[in-house]
């Protein structure tokens, strides 16, 4: 088993190279893939072998570092005619066209935007392709870096953000907490923003338990959705929490109210991801996020967002601006995976001794669907965005104030 989305070999500053854990073989099989240029960074993220917000912006951004080291190659520069490196400028803009086509892959979440916006940055400030793979360099470096040591900060922000609230509501027992997708380290460069905040509020847990603590709030189940149709919670976050032995129930998309109210178990919190929050809060996340929100209102449960500050859109206003991308039929009308024998679950092998991937039908080939792979929360039905900044909180007329993050 493998959590590490991004492996960036970094050895040799002059032949740096980027494998991804090719995410729609999880999780049966294990395999990289190498990424060297845009090209690659473009069709890993479109057909989401990698995925989730963070971790589409580091790819992107380490496929446009790749490229540029290809630049400084003359055995590449002389095959081919898109660039030409004798014009400076005309290699900046080649690159800038590089960059909108990169972004296109999946246009949700932001993240991509914001780090391709600052690499434009640096480009605009160029002045040669040695000192731009320089800067591209530390750039990536820094974005990967941060993105872990945020993640970690940001899930004790949240975990202890809980324990609080409970304190105050004089909740002292064990409890539940529910998640939808995949914001893990398969998403991110480790750790994970909701899935983080669970897996520190397992970590406390843990801490109170080894010290006989029993008189006192503890995260000791978590119930994942399976998050059809792509099965990031089934295929990834199932994965995670059995990986780091979480102890938790895999439960359908349609069950969430009945479980709520059926559970023995009180489940006090929902921690979602986001692909997209703008200025007044609304949250473009995975579909299904919006009625998960809503039931947990009905039923009184706290629903958090957890996201780092690169996934904030500071230039749209409200959720009306953010464009929902629709994934193609064959998604929703099939359903792929590894072929198991179902007595014991094992992956069939084929003549070479390796698992084969499997596409079931479960539609009519003929029949229309609608596939959003996002849907947009108003701020209303969000009680908390959990940031490395902080825990923000509404005010008294149910607004967000997070310039801070802006
Ligand atoms: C921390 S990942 C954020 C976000 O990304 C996922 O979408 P996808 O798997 O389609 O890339 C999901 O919406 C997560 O909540």
């Amino acid at each position: 088993m493998s959590l590490e989305s991004i492996k960036f070999d970094k050895a040799d500053k002059d032949n740096l190279s980027v494998e991804i854990l090719d995410q729609l073989l999880l999780p049966y099989v294990t395999k990289y893939i190498s990424i060297d240029n845009i090209d690659d960074g473009f069709s890993t993220i479109k057909n989401m072998q990698v995925r989730g917000a963070p971790a589409i912006a580091m790819v992107g951004t380490l496929s446009v570092l790749l490229e540029i080291q290809l630049l400084n190659s003359k055995e590449y520069t002389s095959s081919q005619s898109y660039y030409d490196l004798s014009n400076w400028l005309h290699t900046k803009n080649q690159l800038k066209k590089r960059l909108e086509y990169l972004l296109s892959s999946r246009p949700t979440a932001v993240n991509l935007g914001n780090a391709l916006n600052d690499i434009t940055n640096i480009l605009e400030q160029s002045q040669d392709i040695i000192t731009l793979k320089d800067d591209v360099y530390q750039y990536t470096c820094q974005l990967l870096g941060n993105d872990l040591k945020d993640n970690i900060t940001m899930g004790n922000n949240g975990a202890r953000n809980l324990l609080s609230l409970l304190e105050k509501e004089d909740f002292h027992s064990n409890f539940g907490v529910l998640t939808i997708c995949n914001t893990g380290s398969l998403a991110t460069a480790g750790y994970g923003t909701a899935l983080g905040v669970i897996r520190s509020l397992w970590e406390d847990s843990q801490k109170k338990s080894a010290e006989n603590k029993n008189d006192c709030a503890k995260m000791t189940h978590v119930f994942p959705l399976e998050t059809r149709p792509y099965n990031q919670g089934s295929r990834l976050t199932a994965y995670e929490l059995v990986h780091d032995k979480i102890p938790a129930t895999l439960i359908p998309d349609s069950s969430i109210a009945y479980k709520i109210a059926s559970s023995p178990l009180p489940i006090k919190a929902a921690f979602v991801g986001a692909d997209r929050i703008v200025r007044n809060g609304d949250t473009a996340n995975k579909i299904g996020t919006f009625q998960l929100a809503v039931i947990c209102k009905q039923f009184g449960i706290k629903f958090f967002v957890v996201a780092p500050k690169t996934t904030i859109d500071n230039k749209t206003l409200n959720g009306d601006g953010i464009i929902v991308e629709e994934r193609k039929a064959e998604e929703f009308k099939l359903v792929s995976g590894t072929l198991v024998d179902v007595n014991n679950f094992e992956p069939v092998l084929d003549q070479n001794n390796k698992p084969i991937s499997a596409k079931v039908g479960i539609a009519p080939p003929e029949v229309n669907v609608w596939n959003p792979s996002f849907d947009v929360t108003p701020h209303e039905f969000i009680d908390g965005i959990v940031t490395e900044v902080g825990v923000f909180t509404k005010n008294q007329n149910g607004n967000f104030t997070l310039e801070e993050l802006f």
